[in-house]
């Protein structure tokens, strides 16, 4: 039996792991972003011949920023797309994109032609859907869908309510997720499956009350 939290449950213990216990954000969104990595290499349902990057501008992009340098950095294709306004960018994004920037990792456009990618990676939105998805996040998350391409979701797939395990509007179909810590309550539940694919369940240092903790 898989071992479940709630969406809420989830944000409290990434703000713990952070702010009372002091292991640095950046820290753990590295530690995501090598986890995910080493699940796509493990998952022989993805080609990683080519292989782009939906971002959206929170965290759950960071992460999937922390994935496109691993590809690159390891001699992969891999490309860019930001979603969503990068005014409004999340500081650990905005630092993870500054190291992609380094790496001169292609930026692609979201009128591109999905299907000339292999694998693409759902980054768009994970803990911190807080809303139906519409505009350009349901246009991506619908022609993402469409591809040819299997798709490889970061933490929770987007559009999928973490709790319901229902689509909040429309919400990525994943060949495989990589859920950050538990999976979310909503993701095991009947017909959440045609969203999640295979389910990787990734430790990065983040876990709910033990003999360890002191409250
Ligand atoms: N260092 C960290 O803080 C960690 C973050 N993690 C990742 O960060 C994710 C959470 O990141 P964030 O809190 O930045 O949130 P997200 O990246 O899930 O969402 C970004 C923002 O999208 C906006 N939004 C919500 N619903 C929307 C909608 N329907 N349409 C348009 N915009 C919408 C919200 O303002 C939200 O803050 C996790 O799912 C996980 O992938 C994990 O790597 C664990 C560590
Ligand atoms: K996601």
């Amino acid at each position: 039996m898989v071992q479940t939290i709630s969406v809420a449950e989830s944000r409290e213990l990434d703000d713990k792991t952070i702010n009372k216990i002091g292991i640095p954000s950046m820290v753990l969104m590295e530690r995501a972003g090598l986890k995910i990595y080493e699940d796509m290499l493990n998952n022989p349902a993805l080609d990683l011949g080519k292989v782009l990057i939906l971002a959206g501008t929170g965290n759950n992009g960071g992460d999937g920023l922390v994935v496109a340098r691993l590809l690159c950095t390891h001699g992969y294709d891999v490309s860019i797309v930001t979603v969503g306004n990068p005014d409004h960018a999340s500081e650990d994004h905005v630092n993870q994109q500054k190291i992609c920037d380094y790496y001169q990792i292609p930026k692609a456009f979201m009128s591109d032609d999905f299907n000339k990618y292999t694998t693409l990676v759902d980054g768009l939105f994970g803990s911190g859907l807080s809303r139906n998805v519409g505009g350009d996040f349901a246009t991506v998350i619908d022609k993402a869908n469409a591809s040819t391409a299997n798709i490889h979701a970061i933490d929770i797939p987007s559009g999928l309510n973490g709790d319901t395990g229902e689509a909040m509007g429309t919400a990525i179909e994943a060949t495989s997720t990589s859920t950050i810590a538990y999976a979310k309550a909503g993701m095991v539940k009947p017909g959440a499956d045609k969203y999640t694919g295979k389910l990787f369940i990734d430790d990065i240092g983040i876990y709910k009350g033990n003999s360890f903790d002191n409250e």
